[in-house]
């Protein structure tokens, strides 16, 4: 079974943002959602989320596959240090936690930040310390807002490569103002949600490999 979205409305006080949307997405590979600012791509990734409810209508999620999320907002505990960040969702005994977490850390190109704490860490840095903690969790299905917004052109082809060989069958659905470049070509739907302004979805059905 695939997340499908039926007769989905959402709306914010008198404001709709989705007005009787309907999507069926694919079981795996890329889905790249772009439009305006402010034309619902986040209300639709935090519905999908289980984060906001909808108003009326349905979406079915299968319940077999694990669901992670990279929200716009870094979610960084000020308390914890970049390794704890990390560590603070996985489980196991505590040396095989810390292992996996400066693991990540390393890959991201954060190894020598693990006990500083976000404060002191820059934007692209605090991006990079959410990144590390999605992808040392793991799942099967990936909702990623903005997820390169604060990284410049390097950070982001790089990280982007490491999202590519760890999702393997995953289904990686993207929120992203500009279209990608992966996406040329591909098919698309636009949809008008409520607000007036287009939203764009194309699928890129096979993950490329770096
Ligand atoms: N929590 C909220 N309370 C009230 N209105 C909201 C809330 N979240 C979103 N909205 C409104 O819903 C509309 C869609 O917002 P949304 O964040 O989904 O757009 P977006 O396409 O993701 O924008 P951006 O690219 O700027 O992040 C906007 O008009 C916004 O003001």
């Amino acid at each position: 079974m695939n997340i499908r979205l039926e007769h989905a409305c959402k709306r914010y006080g008198e404001k709709d943002v989705l007005n009787d949307f309907n999507h069926s997405f694919p079981s795996h590979g890329v889905v790249w959602i772009s439009g305006a600012s402010g034309c619902g791509k986040t209300t639709l990734l935090t519905c999908i989320a289980g984060a906001e409810k909808l108003d009326s209508g349905s979406i079915s999620i299968p319940d077999s596959r694990k669901i992670v999320c990279l929200f716009q907002e870094d979610r960084l505990l000020p308390w914890e240090t970049v390794l704890g960040n990390v560590a603070i969702p996985l489980s196991g005994h505590r040396r095989e936690v810390e292992d996996k977490a400066a693991f990540w850390l390393e890959r991201v190109g954060l190894g020598g930040e693990l006990s500083s704490y976000p404060s002191r860490l820059s934007g692209g840095m605090k991006r990079r310390v959410a990144i590390a903690r999605m992808l040392a969790y793991g799942g099967d299905i990936y909702l990623l807002d903005e997820p390169f917004a604060p990284l410049d052109r390097r950070l982001r082809d790089s990280i982007w490569e490491l999202f590519m060989e760890q999702c393997g069958n995953a289904l990686v659905i993207v929120v992203s103002h500009g279209a990608s470049d992966l996406a040329m070509g591909q098919t698309h739907v636009t949809m008008l949600t409520a607000t007036g302004l287009p939203l764009r979805i194309q699928e890129i059905p096979e993950i490329p490999h770096p």
